[in-house]
C-alpha cells in the first residue's frame, strides 16, 4: 500500500489532536507515514503509533530555525523518493504555505481547508458557511491536502511507529528566513479552544465586555471560552477566541452557545460538536435548530444557576 505522509504538529513532544485526525484520514488513502521536525520522543512515537503510524520519519531539528521554506524541500524530497499516494498537512496558516510551496516542488496541486477526504483523494471543502459543499482533486502528482482542524474525528488503530531518520540537505535558499525569536504565548489555565473537549461561547447576548458569565460556566466545566463575532467585532472578547467562518472551526464534545442566534457563519464553526447546548431569550433563534439542549430564557439568570450547581456537585 503506498505511503501517505502527515507532517506532525507538536508542542515539547506533545502530539496535537490535529495530527491525529490527520493521521485517521491518512488510514483511508494508504499506510499513514508521520514527518516529524525533531526528535521523536518516546511519547511522541506511542501516541502516532496509537493513531495508525507505520512509519515515523524523523527530519533534523535545524529545520524549525526557518520558516516554512525547509519544510516543503523535505516534504517533497519525502513524497519522491517514497512514491507517496499523497500529503497530508493541517491548514493553520503556516502549513498552508508549506502545503503550497511542497505542491510547487512536486509539480502537483494543492487543496486547503479542506473538511474532509475520501480514499480517492478526493476532498471535500465546506464554503459559504457550510451553506454548500464542493469537491475537488488534483489531477496530476501528488496531492498535497491541508485538512482544517477538527473536520475528521481522530479513531485509534494502532500502527509499528518504526522510526527512520531523514537525511537532507536545505538548500541555502530555503534557509533565507531564520527564526531568530520564539516567544510563548501567554497560556491561562483554560485549555485551547480547537482542541477542548468543552466550550462555552457568548455572543452579543452577553451584552458587554463582561465576560465572567461565560468564563465561570467554562472554568466550572473545565472548558474553552469562544465568541461570536458580534462579541468580538465589539471589542468583548479577542479574536483568537472567535468561532466560525472568519475564527475558529471547534468541535467538543459540549459546545455551549449562551446568547449567540446561530448565523451560518458561526455554525460553520461549531455544528460538528457532539452535544449543542443552547441558551437564548428568543424560541425561534436558529440557533435552536441545531441544538440537542436549549434554554429559553436569560443567560444572565441561567448561566450562573448552571455554574452554581456544577460547582456544587464537583
Ligand atoms: C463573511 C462573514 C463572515 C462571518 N464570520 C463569522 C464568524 O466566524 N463567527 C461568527 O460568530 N459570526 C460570523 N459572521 C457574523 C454572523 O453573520 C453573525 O452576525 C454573528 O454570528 C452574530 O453573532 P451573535 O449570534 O452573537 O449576535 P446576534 O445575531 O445579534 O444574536 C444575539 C442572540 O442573543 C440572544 N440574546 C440577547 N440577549 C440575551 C439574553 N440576555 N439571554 C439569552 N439570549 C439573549 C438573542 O435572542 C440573539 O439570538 C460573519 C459574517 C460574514 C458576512
Amino acid at each position: 500500500m503506498a505511503e501517505v505522509l502527515v507532517l506532525v504538529d507538536h508542542v515539547d513532544g506533545q502530539v496535537k489532536k490535529v495530527t491525529l485526525e490527520l493521521l485517521t484520514a491518512a488510514r483511508r488513502i494508504g499506510e499513514p507515514s508521520a514527518v516529524v521536525v525533531g526528535e521523536a520522543t518516546d511519547e511522541l512515537k506511542a501516541k502516532l503509533g496509537e493513531y495508525g503510524a507505520e512509519k515515523i520519519y524523523t527530519a533534523p531539528a535545524e529545520i524549525d530555525d526557518y520558516v516554512v521554506a525547509p519544510k516543503a524541500e523535505l516534504l517533497a524530497k519525502l513524497a519522491a523518493d517514497k512514491s507517496a499516494a499523497a500529503v497530508l498537512v493541517s491548514a493553520t496558516a503556516e502549513n498552508k504555505e508549506v502545503a503550497g510551496r511542497t505542491a510547487v516542488k512536486l509539480g502537483s496541486g494543492v487543496l486547503t481547508d479542506v473538511v474532509d477526504v475520501t480514499p480517492e483523494v478526493v476532498a471535500e471543502h465546506s464554503i459559504f458557511g457550510g451553506a454548500v459543499i464542493t469537491h475537488a482533486k488534483v489531477t496530476s502528482g501528488v496531492p498535497v491536502v491541508a485538512v482544517r482542524p477538527n473536520a475528521i474525528p481522530a479513531e485509534p488503530s494502532s500502527g509499528a511507529a518504526a522510526v527512520e531518520a531523514v537525511e537532507i540537505e536545505i538548500s541555502d535558499a530555503a534557509k533565507a528566513a531564520r527564526i531568530t525569536d520564539r516567544v510563548k504565548q501567554e497560556k491561562g489555565a483554560r485549555p485551547e479552544l480547537t482542541e477542548a473537549a468543552v466550550v462555552v461561547s457568548g455572543g452579543r447576548g452577553v451584552g458587554s465586555e463582561d465576560f465572567s458569565v461565560v468564563e465561570n460556566l467554562a472554568d466550572a466545566l473545565g472548558g474553552a471560552v469562544g465568541a461570536s463575532r458580534a462579541a468580538v467585532d465589539a471589542g468583548w472578547y479577542p479574536h483568537a477566541f472567535q468561532v466560525g467562518q472568519t475564527g475558529k472551526t471547534v468541535s467538543p464534545n459540549l459546545y455551549i452557545a449562551l446568547g449567540i442566534s446561530g448565523a451560518i457563519q458561526h455554525r460553520a464553526g461549531m455544528q460538528t460538536s457532539k452535544t449543542i447546548v443552547a441558551v437564548n431569550k428568543d424560541p425561534e433563534a436558529p440557533i435552536l435548530e441545531i441544538s440537542d439542549f436549549a434554554v429559553v430564557g436569560d443567560l444572565h439568570k441561567v448561566a450562573p444557576q448552571l455554574t452554581e450547581e456544577i460547582n456544587k456537585r464537583k
